[in-house]
Formats: structure tokens, sequence, C-alpha cells
């Protein structure tokens, strides 16, 4: 009887995870066919695919960001593309009047909105800290504060239609590595933000969803001209990760990695093992990864050379730094 129940209640486990996970929702096309959607950052990279995969599905789109010629084509392509309705309105989110405009656009353009997708992001540089707290003031703006005022803006909307929340973050929101203290600052705050307000949707049974996403290394053109020298591992495509993004908001996941192997791996690296992530970091090259890895196991075995083994200055040195000097 006891080795039938340590068989049995395992084996009952299994297949209950397994019928869960296998039972969830799959992804149709339908889903977002005649959708009132905004898009934020929708003139180039990930925010412009977005816009063409849901112009495909026949979704009604409301784009914006501050480049207006480039917006006018995405709304162009987009009609060709079959979206239900396409327009744009353009203007700088560190300005939070103009967050609440948007919003207000929907209301008046489109009767209401099913899904309000936050994706724009100011210029940052991948590189050492340089102090500028001016800097992060403004990129706090753009990056968190102006998500927190369309959202709060259009949670009236999004109540009524039972609609989604659609955030796009970053690995640089879950893990601290070096080069991106700035941007990383204003994804981890969109975690604590979002996640919150998730939980006070479910006490209060709002219907409204909230999809995390965590992206890895993309291959949109900022991205590449930024760190792409830097980084060994290769871009994902722009395109795939936003058709992956809208999937998993139709789905109304509340957290979305791609790509997985880049990405939910190594945070569950660091759940288990932080200091091997953090020497790790954001990858630089298989062979610097290799030295860092090596170097963290020496120290783990021999911890007394660990005092002030890491600091440089007042800034801590990344692995490949260190590799290097
Ligand atoms: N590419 C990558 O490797 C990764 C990207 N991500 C995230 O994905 C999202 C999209 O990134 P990606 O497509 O690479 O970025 P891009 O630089 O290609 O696009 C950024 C968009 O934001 C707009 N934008 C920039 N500044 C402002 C501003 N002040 N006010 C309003 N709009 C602005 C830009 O348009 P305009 O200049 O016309 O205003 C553009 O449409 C971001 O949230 C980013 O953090 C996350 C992980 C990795
Ligand atoms: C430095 C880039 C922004 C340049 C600019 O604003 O002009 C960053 C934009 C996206 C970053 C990448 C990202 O978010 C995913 C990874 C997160 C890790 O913490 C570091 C490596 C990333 C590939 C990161 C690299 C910098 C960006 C390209």
């Amino acid at each position: 009887m006891g080795r039938l129940q340590k068989i049995l209640i395992p084996s009952l486990g299994l297949v209950l995870a397994f019928w869960f996970y296998s039972a969830r929702d799959t992804f149709k096309p339908e889903m977002l066919r005649g959708k009132r959607v905004i898009v934020t950052g929708a003139s180039t990279g990930i925010g412009e695919q977005m816009a063409y995969h849901l112009a495909r599905m026949g979704s009604h789109l409301l784009l914006t960001a501050r480049t207006e010629a480039k917006l006018q084509n995405v709304v162009r392509r987009c009609l060709e593309l079959g979206a239900a309705s396409a327009r744009f309105v353009s203007g700088t989110m560190e300005d939070m009047a103009f967050a609440q405009h948007v919003v207000r656009e929907a209301q008046t353009t489109l009767g209401g909105l099913d899904m309000l997708i936050l994706n724009h992001v100011g210029a940052s540089y991948f590189g050492f800290f340089d102090g500028d707290v001016e800097h992060v003031r403004k990129l706090l703006e753009i990056n968190f504060l102006s998500y927190v005022a369309m959202t709060t803006s259009a949670l009236p909307m999004l109540k009524e239609s039972e609609g989604s929340i659609v955030v796009v973050s970053s690995m640089a929101g879950k893990v601290g590595f070096p080069f991106t203290v700035p941007y990383s600052a204003t994804k981890f705050a969109l975690d604590g933000f979002f996640s919150s307000l998730r939980q006070e949707f479910t006490i209060q049974s709002i219907n409204v969803s909230i999809t995390l996403c965590i992206l890895g290394f993309i291959d949109t053109e900022r991205a590449v001209r930024a760190a792409a020298e830097v980084l060994a591992e290769r871009p994902a495509p722009r395109d795939e990760c936003a058709l992956e993004i809208l999937k998993g908001a139709a789905l109304r996941r509340r957290e979305l990695y791609y790509r997985y192997s880049s990405t939910r791996l190594p945070l569950l690296l660091r759940d288990c093992a932080a200091e091997l992530l953090d020497y790790l970091g954001p990858r630089p090259s298989p062979f610097l990864a290799a030295v860092a890895a090596a170097r963290f196991v020496m120290r783990w075995r021999h911890p007394q050379g660990q005092s002030g083994a890491r600091s440089g200055g007042s800034v801590p040195c990344s692995p490949r730094l260190a590799a290097e000097q």
C-alpha cells in the first residue's frame, strides 16, 4: 500500500500538471479581429511589427510615437495589410498630458479600447553608469511614468471592455546586468507597478489582464547598433517577437518570455544561483563567459580571496571588463 501511494500520488500529480498545461487555450488570429488597440512606440522596431500583425488580423489601430513621417508610412502599410482602421497621434511620452491625450483619442475615434500595448522606450546608452541623474529621471518619465499615466486614463474603457494591458519589458527588468543601469531601473519599476496592480485587480474582481513581456536581445535597429558588437548572443527576429507578444496578450497570460531559452532559463538560475548569473552577465562572448565562470568557481572554492576583487571604483566591475583588464 505504502509503495502504491509513493508511485500513485506523484503519477497523479504529473497527469494533472500535463492536463493543466495542455488544456490551456491556443491562439487564433480571430481573437484580435475588430479589437480596438493602442500601440505605443509604433514607428519602428517591435511596435511597428506588432502594428503589422494586428493589421493582418483586422484590428482597429491607434498608433503613436514622436516621428510623424514614419507613423504615416506605418499607417499606410497597416491599411494595405487589412486593418479595420488605422490612425496615429504623434508626440512625446516625456509629457504626461500627451500620454493621457492618446488615450482620449481612443475614446473619441474608436469609441472605447480593448487592448493597450505599452511598448515605447526613450533613448539611453549601453555602458557604465555615468552618474547623470537627470537622464535617469527623464528615462523614468518616458519608460515608466507615461505607462502609469496611460494605464490610469485607459482603465475605465478597459474595465468596460474587459480588455488587456500589455507591458513590454526586458530581461533587464528582472535581473541586474552591467551597462544598462538607467534602462534597467525603469524596467524593474514596471514589474513592481504592474505585478502589484494585477494582484489588486484579482482582489477587486476586475477582469482586465496584464501581460508583462520579458524580452531578450531583439534585432531592432537601435538595439543592434547599441549592443551587437559587445554581446555574443544573436538577436532574435523582431517580427516573430511581435507575434509572440500578441499571442500572449490575446491569451491573457500574466508573463511572457521571448526567447524562452535566453530569458526564462537564466531567470531560473537567478533564483537558485544568483551569484553565478551575476558573473555570467549579458554573455559578452563564449570565451569571456567561460573565463568569468572559471573565476567564479575559483572564488567559490577559495572564498578568502574575495574582498575587493570585484570593485572598480564606485561602479562594480563587470566580468567582461575584468577579463579584458
Ligand atoms: N530590442 C531589444 O533588444 C529589446 C527591446 N525591449 C523592449 O521592447 C520595446 C521596443 O523596443 P525596440 O523596438 O527595440 O525599440 P525602438 O527603438 O526600435 O523603438 C522605440 C519606439 O519608441 C518611440 N519613442 C522613443 N522615444 C519616445 C518618446 N520620447 N516618446 C514617444 N515615443 C518614443 C520610437 O519612435 P520615435 O523615435 O519616432 O518617437 C519608437 O517607435 C521597448 O520597451 C524595449 O525596452 C526589451 C528587450 C530587448
Ligand atoms: C542599450 C540599448 C538601448 C540603446 C538606446 O537607447 O539607444 C538597449 C535596448 C534593449 C537592451 C537589451 C535588452 O533589453 C535585453 C537584454 C537585457 C540585459 O540586461 C542586457 C542585454 C540586453 C540584450 C539589452 C542590451 C541593451 C539594449 C540593446
